[in-house]
């Protein structure tokens, strides 16, 4: 019966009223009724900024038979994640990940190493091969798809027309019918902590140190803190991570979070919670730190070679003049959009990091290809519920739906379901049998509510989740679906049989 439900949900949920993005919508006709170029210059559809946002729309409308220029300012197509951030950090993160195993892994399976050394030039090098790859491959995929590229920076005019100062030195005005704005997100700067890429750096400069510092300590215990935290520490250095939140990762499931935090801290980073950053001092060789307990109280002072600002993120909208065309923000700075990612000014819309919701790559990409989609007069589809995160350090975790804090806050009768990797016996194969899964499910209908997992390869295993979630399924459904044997995805499997009744294998 079970499997008889996954494909009745299927038919129901993909596109259920729950689903944030669509709307019938008379109210938005305009947006239709302003209609598409007719073989003159204009173009269809113009997106500034071409990030995973930005690129991915631009590919969209063009395959929608849409005529689509795309305006980036850097230089490179990719926007933040193929160039600063997702690929990047991930190259390094495994480069260092196969470091720190060489050193302290290697020998207990019998391989032996007379010596295994740091060379910093050559994963730094390795690293801009996998960006440059990448953001040449967007290039191609532009010219496959007939999309045109503008190399320069964007304003605008008018809601129709953007004036671009080209990378080359020239200007140049582009026109379209409709305006996608993909300007992403900058750094978050700390009153008093004035980042200058080398002692005192943002994402950016640790993703390029020239050495590997002695001590580096973290401003922020969020995704970015973490994962450079981890590559930097794996590498050699003493991290300590500042937190000004009583928690690490506050978007994370509570009892996930405080495992995780065990596991970093067994890998030696030291956190220092419910705490702030009061002033950076820089005139001598290294940076003296000054920090208070965050509700106030006696100050103490550290002393670090490199300093990461990893705060958080803010929408970047700079020199767009925006209020040249009286497009809406909140106080936060994001643009405001309705349903159909529309601003306030017909014609103009906005996706990603720019507007509210999670600051990932993939839902950038989600809110692009939907975006589009309204444009093109067909139905988009975005359901931020369902948007996963993970966290790539070592173990990963990653997450999909409500945390247990939530389901509880929302008063709903819930069953928790949970499996240790160190039942699992691929893990125990491997010896790599840190973390959990747990799910949440509704208690009256078995329906899945959340899944958390913490293991070497979480952010692989939670689609099975996501998949799960956006169809609606229950946990009877993940545990009489066949799993295969041995794998790290039979976890989820047996989470879900002690969810709604109990496991095998513990
Ligand atoms: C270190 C780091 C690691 C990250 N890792 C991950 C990860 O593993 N997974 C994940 O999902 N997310 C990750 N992120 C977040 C991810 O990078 C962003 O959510 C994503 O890039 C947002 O996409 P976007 O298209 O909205 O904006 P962006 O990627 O920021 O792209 C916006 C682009 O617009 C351009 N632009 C801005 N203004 C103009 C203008 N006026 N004219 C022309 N061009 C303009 C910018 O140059 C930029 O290239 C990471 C971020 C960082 C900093
Ligand atoms: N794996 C991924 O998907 C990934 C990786 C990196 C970045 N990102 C995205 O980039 C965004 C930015 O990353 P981030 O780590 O900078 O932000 P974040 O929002 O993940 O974490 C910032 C942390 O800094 C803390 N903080 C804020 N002000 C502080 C202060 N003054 N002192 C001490 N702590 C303070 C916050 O409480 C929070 O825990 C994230 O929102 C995330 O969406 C995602």
């Amino acid at each position: 019966m079970a499997m008889a439900s996954i494909a009745r949900r299927k038919a129901m949920t993909v596109f259920s009223s729950s689903s944030k993005h669509l709307c019938s919508g008379t109210k938005y006709s305009w947006i239709l009724s302003r209609g598409f170029a007719s073989g003159s210059d204009d173009n269809d559809v113009i997106v500034i900024g071409g990030g995973p946002g930005g690129y991915v729309a631009a590919i969209k409308a063009a395959q929608l038979g849409l005529k689509t220029t795309c305006i980036e300012k850097r230089g490179a197509l990719g926007g933040t994640c193929l160039n600063v951030g997702c690929i990047p950090s991930k190259a390094l993160l495994h480069s260092s990940h196969m470091y720190h195993e060489a050193k302290h892994s290697f020998a207990s399976h019998g391989v032996k190493l007379a010596s295994v050394e740091v060379d910093l030039p050559a994963m730094m090098a390795q690293k801009d091969k996998a960006v440059g790859n990448l953001t040449k491959g967007i290039e191609g995929l532009f010219k496959k798809n007939k999309v045109n590229y503008v190399k320069g920076y964007g304003k605008f005019l008018s809601p129709s027309e953007v004036s671009v100062d080209t990378l080359e030195g020239g200007n140049t005005v582009v026109n379209g019918k409709n305006i996608i704005i993909a300007t992403g997100s900058d750094v978050k700067s700390l009153p008093g902590v004035t980042i200058d890429e080398e002692r005192i750096v943002s994402s950016t400069g640790a993703l390029a140190l020239k050495e590997v510092p002695k001590k580096l300590f973290v401003i922020g215990a969020g995704y970015i803190g973490l994962e450079m935290g981890s590559v930097w520490g794996r590498l050699g250095s003493e991290v300590t991570v500042v937190e000004f939140a009583p928690d690490i990762v506050p978007t994370m499931d509570g009892e996930i979070r405080k495992q995780f935090q065990r596991s970093l801290e067994k890998q030696k980073m030291k956190f220092m919670l419910k705490t702030k950053v009061v002033s950076v001092d820089t005139t001598g060789n290294g940076v003296k730190l000054t920090l208070e307990p965050a509700a106030g109280g006696d100050q103490t002072i550290l002393e670090a070679d490199v300093v990461l600002v990893s705060a958080g993120r803010v929408p970047f909208t700079a020199g767009l003049q925006l209020d040249k065309i009286g497009v809406e923000t909140d106080k936060a700075g994001r643009i405001l959009v309705n349903d159909r990612f529309a601003t306030n000014v017909p014609g103009v819309y906005a996706i990603g990091d720019v507007i509210p919701g999670p600051m990932l790559a993939h839902k950038a990409e989600e809110d692009g290809v939907a975006c589009v989609e309204f444009i093109a007069g067909k139905q988009g589809h975005v359901d931020y519920d369902m948007v996963p995160g993970v966290v790539y350090t070592h173990p990963e975790v990653a997450y999909v739906g409500k945390t247990e804090e939530q389901v509880k806050a929302l008063g709903v009768n819930y069953r928790v379901g949970k499996f240790p990797f160190l039942a699992n016996s691929r893990a125990k194969a491997i010896d790599d049998a840190e973390g959990v899964v747990k799910i949440l499910a509704e208690e009256e209908t078995d329906k899945i509510l959340g899944v958390h997992i913490m293991a070497p390869n979480a952010g692989e295993l939670i689609h099975e989740a996501v998949l799960a979630l956006q169809y609606g399924a229950s946990s009877e459904d993940i545990a009489r679906t066949c799993h295969a044997h041995p794998t790290m995805s039979e976890a989820l499997k047996e989470a879900a049989m002690a969810t709604y009744d109990m496991p095998i294998h513990i």
